[in-house]
């Protein structure tokens, strides 16, 4: 994680390459990058966007969950929901520069900050049905608090990656922002963010999504649980090995 301030502006670039894979070990340092960031007194907001091109983030590591380790499983998914609750109750102001793909975990990451800007081109959303999985109550409440219910289900239920401007038409971005320009846009949006005093749009925040912070904390265990009895299930773990290989096929075809 490239992590660094511009002003009062914090900026985390996303740089695991091949495709910025959510791991616990990059979990657990996404988590210390943010929470460092948000105990900074003079920190008022934060970017997050990737170093690397054409791709924000391929979301979680497919390879924690395939022939997994039950320990590092759990530890893995603690990361995950750390890192939602982390992003999604931010106090600092955040917009998400997402200038490549951004499918599951990277499209959630997104959807956990306060704005999306989006480079042409690209495809974002939370697909985790495609891989047999299904996205925790979590992922399905912050994609339908931004684009409502219908399309939120519809979306969840075909796996539905959308393409940048279907993403704009739909409210899951904010705006299409070609690339050479995604950084001084997202400066332009903190600003505007700024321009409000900090504890009245902190307090705002608060109201709209503390309820669905406090849903999860209320079932943190339980929704570990779950994750991990659903993820170790036989099924599950061939569509996994499916889902992989489909993916070296497509490298080679
Ligand atoms: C109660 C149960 C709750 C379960 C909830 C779990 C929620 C999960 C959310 C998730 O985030 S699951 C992850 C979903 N992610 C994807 O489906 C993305 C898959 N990847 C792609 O579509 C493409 O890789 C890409 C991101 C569009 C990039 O394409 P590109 O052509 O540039 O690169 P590739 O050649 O496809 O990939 C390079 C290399 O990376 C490996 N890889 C890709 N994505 C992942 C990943 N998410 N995890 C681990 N590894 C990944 C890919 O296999 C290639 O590997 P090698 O062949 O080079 O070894």
């Amino acid at each position: 994680m490239l992590t660094f301030k511009e002003s009062c502006i914090g900026v985390m670039k996303l740089s695991k390459p091949p495709v910025n894979s959510l791991n616990l070990e990059y979990l657990t340092e996404f988590n210390i990058a943010i929470e460092k960031l948000e105990n900074d007194k003079s920190c008022r907001g934060v970017i997050i966007t990737s170093a690397l091109p054409k791709i924000f983030s391929a979301g979680l590591d497919i390879l924690e969950m395939y022939q997994p380790n039950t320990d590092r499983l759990r530890q893995f998914w603690t990361q995950v929901q750390q890192l939602w609750i982390n992003l999604y109750g931010s106090q600092v102001a955040t917009v998400a520069a997402i200038n490549g793909h951004a499918p599951a975990g990277g499209c959630l990451v997104s959807l956990s900050c306060d704005y999306r800007i989006m480079a042409p081109n690209y495809t974002i959303g939370l697909n985790e049905t495609q891989l047999g999985i299904v996205a925790p109550f979590w992922f399905s409440d912050t994609i339908t608090n931004t684009i409502g219910f219908r399309k939120a289900e519809r979306a969840l239920q075909l796996g539905y990656m959308f393409t940048t401007d279907e993403a704009k038409a739909c409210g899951l971005i904010d705006k299409i922002v070609p690339p050479d320009q995604i950084m001084a846009v997202a400066h332009e949006e903190m600003k505007k963010m700024f321009a409000v005093p900090d504890f009245a749009r902190q307090i705002t925040k608060n109201q709209c999504r503390k309820q669905f912070i406090d849903k999860l904390h209320a079932k943190r265990d339980a929704d570990t649980d779950n994750f991990v009895n659903f993820i170790t299930k036989d099924s599950i773990q061939k569509a996994m090995g499916k889902y992989l290989e489909s993916l070296k096929k497509r490298k080679s075809g």
